[in-house]
């Protein structure tokens, strides 16, 4: 058990009032909040209430959750103080607002659920962009400041007419169905439309504390503030210079105002637990902090580097960053390469993700996550997907049910059972990844899914739909590999893990390679001001002992100085 700082003890004991902590990366947010949580829970006088943490990924509650139980372990008793609820933000959401009581604003007669975009029977839900019909499940909200919300859609983002947008997600409703955006539409209107229910909730949760709160978006805003405004107490803990869901209209607001009203405590945490100083030297430059490395700089080789690199050499960039980590004692488990966007981290683990099209791409990238990732929780949700979108369009919510955390329905604990079996069994289920996709790959999933799709019949009753074979059919499949196999002569470049920074957020790595071209660099020394920078400041956080920055070989003469002045060495690159 570590021993909490004066600073995170002063959280942790504080009077049971609504707080916002502002803190560092590598902070101990997870050991500070799961305490704060423990001590709300004992001191709290109200039995009937729970106290709430929330966060925004299973990630973090998984840990929330192992972290609190082990809390307990250690103390006397050993048993869970109950009352205590930890989950995501929006299955609080979920499970509190939209599924016992989306019906009374949706117009449905029957427990909503979530759509997952593959479902065949969304296909009758569609909204005139003013070309093309588009999806009614891919509506985005878009807020901005001081002007009305408005509804986008699709990669170009297209603003949708109001009143098309509104019919449609009216029509979508009425048959209980909603997307993650359009369920926190529909909560927050129950929550301003039922002052009953609003206070029942509050009542029910007097304190809610949520973590990453720099990632909470308007509608979550607005839904945390109408359960505010009917008495829950709520405190937020976060980083604003972590905040790289901007795109997704989380832009920190709520976190950096929270501190400034009267009935609210503002905390800080500023000690760094996690990099070696030299790294928290650059974050803090960076981010124009003044955070306090509680580390001391190790003997080995450590801190922050740059190379250069080529895009056509990309295994000579790994071979060198693999060195590094040798003189570092960094074994490659320990590491990951990290890009700015998911193109580019397909791109770096080999260019596995450009195979299939459609349904077909749900398969390709659940055999990719299980054999080169090792995902098999990414693997089971891809793979129910592909498998939900073949059957007929009678089986609208049955993909929400199976795949929603502790779904209590038999039938779908015995189907998910089935399912798992398919995404385990490479040899008989989900084709191995490292199969020839159109000769093998391809012919394999389309006979091994015809028995799945027999079992799913004549077990569960799920009928296929008439054109299962052709969503299965050769899409933008080639004669390679899905994944690149570790014997086409790539056998001294190390399989490394490769993510967007996305994806690894909330993460501590040994040691961390951060892709950039010369505009993320660009944006990245030019600190956390907007969202390039940011991603840029979350991919240095992550390194606890060292991070190499790859630097394209043709801007390296010119970034240098730059780099160097903020206290980045230069190491031997694929082309130095
Ligand atoms: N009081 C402490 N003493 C020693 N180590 C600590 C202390 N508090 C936290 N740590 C360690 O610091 C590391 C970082 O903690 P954690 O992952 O919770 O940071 P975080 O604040 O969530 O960071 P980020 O926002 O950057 O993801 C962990 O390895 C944790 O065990």
């Amino acid at each position: 058990m570590i021993d909490l700082s004066p600073q995170q003890r002063e959280i942790v004991d504080a009077p049971l009032v609504p707080m916002a902590v502002s803190a560092c990366a590598g902070s101990g947010k997870t050991a500070t909040a799961v305490r704060r949580l423990a001590s709300m829970r004992k001191r709290l006088d109200d039995s009937h209430g729970y106290v709430a943490l929330l966060s925004f990924s299973n990630v973090a509650v998984d840990t929330f959750n192992r972290d609190y139980n082990a809390l307990l372990q250690a103390e006397a008793g050993g048993s869970r103080i109950g009352r205590v609820e930890i989950a995501t933000v929006d299955a609080f959401i979920t499970s509190n607002i939209i599924r016992p009581h989306g019906h009374l604003v949706m117009g449905c007669s029957r427990t909503p659920f979530l759509v997952h975009g593959s479902e065949p029977f969304l296909a009758n839900f569609t909204v005139w962009d003013g070309k093309r019909p588009q999806p009614t499940s891919a509506l985005q909200l878009k807020i901005e400041k001081g002007g009305p919300p408005q509804f986008e859609v699709g990669p170009a983002k297209t603003i949708v007419d109001l009143n098309a947008a509104n019919e449609a997600i009216r029509k979508l409703a009425r048959v209980g169905a909603y997307s993650h955006t359009l369920g926190s539409l529909w909560a927050l209107r129950v929550l301003k439309s039922q002052p009953l229910i609003r206070r029942a909730l509050a009542r029910r949760y007097p304190h809610i504390l949520v973590d990453e709160a720099q990632d909470i978006g308007k509608l979550h805003q607005l839904i945390l503030m109408a359960l505010q405004g009917a008495g829950t107490q709520v405190s937020l803990i976060g980083d604003v210079n972590q905040g790289i869901y901007e795109f997704s209209g989380a832009t920190g607001e709520i976190l950096a105002k929270f501190a400034d009203r009267e009935d609210v405590e503002g905390r800080m945490l500023e000690t760094n637990f996690r990099s070696v100083p030299s790294i928290v030297m650059i974050a803090n430059k960076l981010s124009g902090r003044d955070d306090k490395p509680q580390r001391k700089q190790p003997g080995t080789l450590s801190g922050a580097y740059y190379f250069a690199y080529k895009k056509e050499e990309k295994d000579s960039a790994l071979k060198s960053f693999a060195e590094l980590l040798d003189r570092a004692g960094i074994g490659v488990a320990d590491a990951a390469v990290l890009c700015r966007s998911a193109k580019w981290a397909d791109g770096w683990a080999g260019g596995e993700g450009e195979q299939g099209q459609g349904v077909l791409r749900y398969f390709v990238r659940a055999a990719i996550q299980r054999d080169k990732f090792g995902s098999s929780d990414e693997a089971f949700k891809l793979c129910c997907a592909g498998v939900f979108g073949l059957l007929d369009e009678g089986h609208g919510d049955l993909l929400s049910d199976l795949l929603r955390r502790g779904g209590d329905k038999r039938s779908s604990h015995l189907l998910r059972r089935t399912l798992w079996a398919f995404v385990k069994d490479a040899a008989g289920g989900l084709p191995h990844a490292s199969l020839v996709a159109d000769t093998d790959w391809q012919p394999a999933l389309l006979e091994r899914t015809a028995a799945l799709l027999d079992t799913l019949l004549t077990e569960y009753g799920l009928s296929a739909g008439s054109n299962w074979k052709r969503k299965l059919a050769k899409r933008k499949i080639f004669n390679q590999p899905l994944m690149r196999s570790a014997d086409l002569g790539m056998e001294d470049v190390p399989d490394f893990r490769v993510s967007t920074v996305h994806k690894v957020k909330g993460e501590s790595i040994r040691g961390v390679l951060y892709i950039c071209n010369r505009k993320h660099i660009d944006e990245f020394l030019g600190g956390t001001a907007t969202e390039v920078g940011k991603i840029g400041y979350v991919a240095l956080t992550r390194a606890r002992d060292l991070f190499v920055l790859g630097v394209p070989s043709n801007n390296i003469r010119e970034l240098a100085p730059r780099l160097n002045a903020l206290g980045f060495t230069k190491a031997g690159g694929s082309s130095s």
